[in-house]
């Protein structure tokens, strides 16, 4: 789904920013930096002008030496001075690098790190609505094409806008009719200019935002490895990268072929219009009008200022993927985190441990065509350690109306109440810090078994406490196979601990929920990948350490239900009933229906739910 909806993003943003207003934001980034970037534009500038003065100084030697008596003396001056002026343009080139280097890096670094900041703290309503190969695509590609602009595009762009200025205005001092000439060819190169802007404009936001989606094709592919495999999916699934990447070709394509024509505008009219002038150069200097050193310091400047001529077209569209990539990565950064601690947090009286949720309302966000909100009216209470399971037919709700206790989405309509207090008026770290999760889909980091599980553990533990801890938390969730690891439990684990069993690593995330040591647990049916038998093991162990802890837990699976004191039973976006699971299978008619369709493969424990 993220990956369609990534797709949607294809054609760019409708409204045209100006440059200058994107290059605003740019500000608050550059500025600290700004006096080293200021040194690198007059190195940059310095080597314009240098390597324009050389043809000044090859008119005087024309004009002056050559045309007199040859003096051997001065000729050598000159050509040392030459020699001299491009030495020091050389130096003044490897000056503006090292002036530039850092601060483009630095620059590209603080953004970046901003930008995973600004992305861990989006609701997760963003990062569902959001392909990952966007954000990817975003955070790398287009931050590093940002840092190549600031270090070099930017800079060459304004100094050979200047180098070319001034050559012109050089080229009129030494023939006024030939000037002309050239800045009447500017006029074409100009209306090329603008048309080269739009279309390329429009065709760099299609591509960065293809190279995006064709990320997310690649994570998701590889995410989903096991089931394109397992379901022989291979072929449909490289065909549908093919057509994907295909199109990011012919994007890339239409783009250089754009470019291209521009360049052939822009060498094409300047190399014309030079074969033209030295022919009205030629004829001068037989009229007696114009010196022959002018006409070779004329043509040593039209070669001086032909290649920032030619590279105009590179920088322009440098700036324009820049500036769309700097449109992209602001799109993200102004998304708006809805789901905040309230400027003046409320701490609850006691940490009874008491979860209600009262009038509870929920419907997500592109829920539009829906005939009734998911959760409709919810009206439940769990007691301070109490265990409750919440138990619907599939895509009832129940995930969903867990996610609205930690405050990962929040309510339409209604209130959830953490120790008595409203979720919204908690500090998010701290209600976060209550309320452990443990979900079906396990997430588990790269890294050891021990930072997984102690992920959320208390911050202020000793040493041998952590130790004692992690201890306790694998034997609850009867992950002690950790030890049997090759470095036990220092071992690496896979990305997404793929290196794991779907049983292992939700036995790891369990561990992590309950070493985090909340006073509120919600487990999303934590325990669906584990045989009979284990979890058996783990509800008997999690009943002695959930006894202190106010538990909501989705069962899946009837003995799931065992593991609660009371049942809620979710149907039609309301709680239609709350009551022990005995009652409930005696009073309650869908109850019966639900716990019978909950899990065919467990005979023994259905025949007795059925008795
Ligand atoms: N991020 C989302 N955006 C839009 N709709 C969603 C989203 N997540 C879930 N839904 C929809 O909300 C409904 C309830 O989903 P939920 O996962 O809460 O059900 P559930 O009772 O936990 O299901 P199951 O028992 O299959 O896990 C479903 O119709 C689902 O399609």
């Amino acid at each position: 789904m993220r990956g369609i909806v990534a797709q949607g993003k294809n054609g760019g943003t409708a409204e045209v920013v100006p440059l200058s207003k994107t290059l605003k934001r740019l500000a608050p980034f550059v500025k600290p930096v700004l006096p080293r970037l200021i040194g690198g534009f007059f190195c940059a500038l310095g080597a314009g002008i240098v390597a324009l003065a050389i043809p000044q100084v090859l008119a005087k030697l024309v004009n002056d030496v050559l045309a007199v008596d040859g003096a051997s003396g001065q000729v050598w001056f000159a050509v040392g001075i030459i020699t001299l002026l491009g030495f020091v343009e050389a130096l003044l080139i490897f000056l503006r690098r090292q002036f530039v280097l850092n601060p483009a890096a630095g620059v590209e670094m603080n953004m970046r790190v901003g930008f995973f900041q600004h992305l861990q703290r989006l609701p997760v309503a963003f990062h569902e609505r959001w392909g990952s190969g966007q954000l990817l695509s975003r955070s790398m590609s287009d931050l590093s094409l940002l840092r190549r602009w600031i270090a070099f595009g930017a800079m060459m762009l304004i100094v050979d806008t200047v180098t070319v200025i001034t050559g012109l205005v050089l080229m009129f001092t030494h023939s006024w009719t030939l000037g002309l000439l050239f800045l009447l060819g500017s006029i074409p190169i100009a209306i090329k200019a603008y048309r080269f802007r739009n279309d390329f404009r429009a065709a760099s936001r299609l591509s960065q935002d293809q190279a995006g989606d064709l990320a997310t094709a690649v994570e998701e592919s590889v995410h989903g490895i096991r089931v394109i495999k397992a379901f022989g999916r291979g072929r449909d699934i490289y065909e549908g990268f093919n057509e994907q990447a295909k199109s990011l070709q012919e994007t890339e394509l239409s783009k250089a072929r754009t470019l291209a024509s521009f360049l052939l505008t822009v060498v094409a009219i300047p190399e014309t219009i030079l074969g033209i002038g030295l022919i009205i150069g030629i004829a001068q200097v037989a009229a007696g009008t114009l010196s022959v050193g002018s006409l070779v310091a004329f043509f040593a400047i039209a070669a001086v200022i032909a290649i920032p001529v030619e590279a105009m077209g590179m920088l322009l569209g440098m700036t324009l993927s820049t500036k769309t990539a700097l449109e992209r990565h602001f799109e993200v950064m102004d998304s708006v985190n809805d789901i905040t601690s309230p400027e003046a947090p409320v701490r609850p009286a006691q940490y009874t441990g008491a979860v209600q949720l009262e009038h509870v309302r929920f419907a997500y966000p592109d829920d539009a065509g829906r005939a009734r909100p998911i959760l409709a009216e919810i009206n439940l209470e769990i007691r301070p350690g109490e265990t409750m399971a919440l138990v619907g037919i599939t895509g009832s709700g129940k995930s969903t109306l867990l996610n609205l206790v930690p405050r990962l989405h929040d309510t339409t309509a209604g209130t959830v109440k953490v120790h008595g207090v409203d979720v919204r008026d908690w500090d998010l770290d701290e209600l976060r810090t209550e309320v452990a999760v443990a979900f079906e889909d396990t997430t588990l980091f790269s890294t050891t078994i021990r930072d997984n599980v102690l992920m959320g553990a208390p911050g202020d533990l000793t040493a041998e406490q952590r130790e004692a801890l992690l201890a306790e938390a694998l034997d609850v969730a009867q992950a002690q196979f950790a030890y049997q690891l090759a470095d036990g439990v220092d071992t690496l684990i896979g990305e997404e601990g793929l290196s794991l069993s779907g049983g292992q690593r939700q036995r790891i995330a369990l561990a992590r929920a309950i070493a985090a040591r909340p006073r509120v647990l919600v487990l999303d049916d934590p325990l669906s990948a584990l045989d009979v038998r284990t979890e058996e093991a783990v509800t008997a162990r999690l009943r002695s350490v959930l006894s202190g802890t106010t538990t909501l837990v989705v069962a899946h699976r009837p003995s799931t239900v065992m593991l609660a004191d009371r049942v809620a039973l979710l149907r039609d976006g309301r709680i239609d009933a709350v009551g022990s699971h005995a009652n409930l299978l005696s009073t309650n008619e869908h109850y019966r229906y639900v716990i019978a369709s909950l899990d065919e493969n467990e005979p023994e424990i259905r025949s007795e739910v059925v008795r």
